[in-house]
């Protein structure tokens, strides 16, 4: 289903002036603190009217100034997850969950509560109190108590931004399920690159309240203009792949992509499953001739696209694997010592254990069909 967003708005000194279409099952909002993420997502909810603008879910308008449309906050059935779950403390697990459902219409009741409690892992949980619930398991539930509102859209603030390291990697392959399986559009802010990588199918960069870039998260985290905004020392390459087949005498295994195979701390997925990986520019080296002798065990062909110097000694490269966007980070003596330039034919090496689990995970289908557990390694 298409969203549909076109708004200007002012709050003070900040203009927010906003336009894109995204078809993708899950929309990344991401951008700087200050950039106008959850000011255009309370747009969306109806808890802001901006000055001017349309937001449409399909064929269905929630706000058109021209025509004088503006579907109210409570009429929009927009399921909210915030930062921190916001949940009822005196009312256990079960209790906020069926609290969730009383706001779906009836007849419409279409996220059965056996499904949501299946599909966010919380069938244990059910007779406990928020109060006792870890950080993640907390936002499991406001995610199920949310989903079972049957919204048309879901927006999640920064569902991850009060998790320790350890907690978010718990709960992301649960969205990734959310994402995969249940057929409701999921509008996503986040300021974390690694997790926009890994989440989404579409991407919208904002910049001081405008639109810097959007469009399929490989394509745009692949540009190196853009890394002032993304982010430049987490910056790297996002690769569609598909499992081809397991090592299991070594532990590997080996991924399929257009940039060529690449070898990885086993996943444990079905061969022919697709997975997405990102590959840190940090992460990569280069050389002029295929290298022998060495311990990396990806070793890829690809061209100089393009060159942008960083501060200091640092240069950013984008290369071109087969027509798939990969980056390099190297210093600028690298640069003259190989006579780095656009257009040279050379070789990009990667380290298998430079994947982290982090960096890998079940990948989008563009029918939004995939499936599949993130990766457990
Ligand atoms: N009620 C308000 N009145 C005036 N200015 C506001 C108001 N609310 C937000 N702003 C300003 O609008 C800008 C965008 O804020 P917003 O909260 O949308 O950014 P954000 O990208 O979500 O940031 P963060 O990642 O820190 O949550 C900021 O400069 C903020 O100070």
């Amino acid at each position: 289903m298409t969203l549909t967003v076109d708004v200007s708005h002012r709050q003070g000194d900040f203009t927010l002036e906003v336009r894109f279409e995204s078809e993708g099952n899950l929309t990344a909002l991401f951008g700087r603190s200050g950039s106008g993420k959850t000011t255009l997502v309370n747009i969306v909810a109806g808890l802001i009217r901006p000055v001017r603008g349309r937001v449409a879910l399909g064929d269905l308008v929630l706000l058109d100034s021209e025509r004088g449309i503006f579907v109210p906050p409570h009429r929009r059935r927009i399921g909210y997850v915030f930062q921190e779950g916001r949940l009822f403390p005196h009312l256990s697990v079960r209790q906020n969950l069926l609290y969730g459902r009383w706001f779906a219409p009836s007849g419409e009741r279409r996220e059965a509560l056996d499904t949501v409690i299946d599909l966010l892992g919380i069938a244990s949980l059910l007779e406990r109190r928020p109060g006792s619930l870890s950080g993640g398991e907390k936002q499991r539930v406001a995610i199920g108590r949310a989903l079972l509102a049957s919204p048309r859209l879901l927006l999640m603030d920064e569902p991850l931004a009060s998790l320790d390291e350890g907690r978010k990697g718990e709960i992301l392959p649960y969205i990734e399920r959310l994402r995969d399986q249940m057929r409701i559009p999921i509008l996503y802010v986040s300021h974390a690159v690694g997790e926009v990588a890994r989440l989404a199918s579409t991407l919208v960069l904002l910049n001081e309240g405008r639109v810097a870039a959007a469009g399929p998260t490989a394509d745009i985290m692949g540009r190196l203009d853009l890394f002032p905004m993304t982010g430049r020392a987490e910056a790297g390459a996002v690769l569609e792949t598909r499992i081809e087949a397991h090592e299991a005498d070594y532990g590997l295994t080996l991924l399929r992509s257009a940039a060529g195979m690449i070898r990885v701390p086993r996943i444990d997925m079905e061969a022919g499953t697709p997975v997405r990986v990102r590959i840190r520019a940090r992460d990569v080296m280069l050389a002029l001739e295929r290298p022998s002798g060495i311990s990396a065990l990806n070793i890829l062909e690809a061209t100089v696209a393009e060159l942008r110097p960083g501060k200091g000694p640092i240069v950013d490269i984008r290369l071109d694997c087969a027509g798939t966007p990969l980056l390099a980070r190297v210093t600028r003596r690298s640069v003259e010592t190989l006579g780095l330039r656009p257009g040279l034919a050379l070789y990009a090496v990667v380290k298998s254990v430079a994947f982290e689990r982090r960096s890998i995970a079940a990948g989008t289908e563009a029918g939004g069909e995939a499936g599949g557990e993130a990766a457990d390694l």
